[in-house]
């Protein structure tokens, strides 16, 4: 695998350095929440501590926070690094796919948007982004073209389709190393199809990414 090396991708969660999330990447969640569609990608970062993998524990809403939302979204784990990398050659510098899940407390997002402050807090929470295992890019036939959807107690919420992103992943992956350097393991998180909304504790999330995975987490309120 390419830029494999010393690393071992199924366990990307524990080395990646970086997590990079895009948000308003799909016309039809920009237009449910009332923003604009960017003319360029709009980025903000997520820790390495927010990380959840499937089979570990809960999703724990965050202390005070009253409106916990849902954002299905395919991840991008790098495999080689990315500085200043042109599009065409940025599909062959990535290692492989998850799904994940961009929890955000909207109400702290919302009070953030309002300040004009950063979105730290609404979206950089201990467990504020489950993922599934890691799916290497020779089983996914084309990452353009790639269903993800998300359940909530088994009632669909989102059903979208990697193909209807506005900044293609490697448009994203370029734009974001002509800033930053990408390093393998990093996470690139490519945004959001319409039907995000609330989840409560008790609830249970599936979600599934084409033919290729389910994951299956359940929510909880954080003491
Ligand atoms: C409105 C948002 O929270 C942006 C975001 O994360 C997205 O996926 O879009
Ligand atoms: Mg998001």
């Amino acid at each position: 695998m390419a830029g494999q090396g010393v690393h071992n991708f199924s366990r990307f969660v524990h080395w990646g350095r970086n997590i990079v999330a895009v948000g308003r990447n799909y016309r039809d969640h920009c237009a449910e929440l009332g923003n604009a569609v960017p003319t360029k990608p709009l980025l903000f970062m997520k820790p390495v501590s927010s990380y959840l993998e499937e089979g570990t524990g809960p999703i724990l809403i965050p202390r005070g926070c009253h409106n916990f939302h849902h954002e299905i979204e395919l991840g991008v784990v790098i495999g080689e690094t990315c500085r200043d990398v042109c599009e065409g050659e940025v599909l062959g510098r990535v290692a492989g796919y998850a799904l994940t899940l961009d929890m955000t407390a909207r109400d702290f997002q919302e009070e953030a948007k309002k300040k004009g402050n950063p979105w730290a807090l609404a979206k950089g929470f201990d467990t504020a982004l489950p993922v599934s295992k890691f799916i290497p890019k020779e089983e996914v036939k084309d990452p353009s073209s790639l269903r993800i959807w998300c359940k909530v107690n088994g009632e669909s919420r989102q059903d979208g389709t990697t193909s209807d992103m506005v900044f293609s992943i490697p448009h994203l992956i370029s734009h974001i190393s002509h800033t930053f350097t990408l390093h393998p393991g990093d996470l690139v998180l490519t945004g959001t199809p319409a039907g995000v909304g609330p989840v409560s504790p008790g609830d249970t999330l599936t979600a599934g990414l084409g033919d290729l995975l389910t994951m299956e987490f359940s929510v909880v309120q954080r003491e």
